[in-house]
């Protein structure tokens, strides 16, 4: 079982000015209501991601990151191992549809669900893993990295839990992270590859996607209970170590 590990009530805070660590390893960062007092932008969402450093920082500057945006990345194992990530992600926007907590919030996973993933982004994986000389069972099969087995795993205990806002945070993550990433692209790469794959994750719409994921958990999140807001912590801060380590993967 990954991340939902609860932190110690005695976790949070400091001793004798060093920072104590919770039980699973991950630095104690201060609940909500009490971040939000001094935080220079007091919304859910920076609660998250502030806490997720120094990870969130390492995946969306990591190498492998940037040589996709320069055209240099080699896509294989890379895309190979994502298609199998997408696969189960799907599987998880599907629950957010189901776990949301009201009409118009469904809409926009229903539409993401129909016209991005399911659309656009099915038709690139398809060219490109062609284009790469993948054949049938790695395309459908492959033997898995650990990493793509721990975030396929994460991604199962959201949409198992039928959690909304474990569902969103991880979905955040994702997007987030990948906004992150390929809006620091300078030019345009040459390659269908690499420009597709940075095109896909920034402009307008998908700055508009991960605005509308990050304003669902800043209108959820303040309304959690403090146990609840830290299992969503929790999870958030697994999904971005993961994002991480999938990049690490895709250097070899
Ligand atoms: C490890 C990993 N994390 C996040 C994404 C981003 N992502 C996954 S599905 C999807 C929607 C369509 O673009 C997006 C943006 C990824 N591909 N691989």
């Amino acid at each position: 079982m990954i991340g939902f590990v609860e932190f110690q009530d005695g976790a949070q805070g400091t001793a004798g000015g060093t920072p104590r660590r919770a039980e699973d390893g991950q630095a104690a960062w201060p609940a909500f209501a009490v971040w939000r007092s001094t935080a220079a932008d007091p919304v859910f969402s920076e609660w998250l991601r502030s806490a997720a450093e120094p990870d969130w920082t390492a995946a969306v500057t990591h190498p492998f990151a940037a040589a996709i945006s320069g055209g240099t990345a080699d896509m294989r194992r890379y895309l190979i191992q994502d298609f199998q990530f997408v696969d189960t992600f799907t599987a998880l926007l599907g629950a957010a549809v189901a776990a949301a907590d009201r009409f118009e919030a469904r809409v926009p996973f229903g539409r993401f669900l129909g016209q991005t993933v399911t659309d656009t982004e099915r038709g690139y994986f398809h060219r490109a893993l062609e284009a790469l000389g993948v054949d049938a069972a790695d395309m459908t099969s492959p033997e898995l990295e650990p990493v793509t087995v721990s975030f396929r795993s994460l991604m199962d205990e959201a949409r198992s839990s039928q959690d909304y806002s474990l569902v969103l945070a991880v979905l955040c993550v994702a997007e987030w992270v990948y906004l992150g990433w390929a809006s620091r692209t300078v030019s345009p790469p040459e390659g269908f590859l690499h420009r597709e794959w940075v095109e896909l994750h920034s402009g307008p719409e998908f700055e508009a996607w991960v605005g509308f994921l990050r304003a669902e958990l800043d209108r959820v999140g303040p309304a959690l209970g403090e146990a609840a807001q830290r299992r969503v912590l929790t999870i958030f801060r697994e999904a971005v170590r993961l994002e991480r380590g999938f990049f690490d993967m895709a250097e070899g």
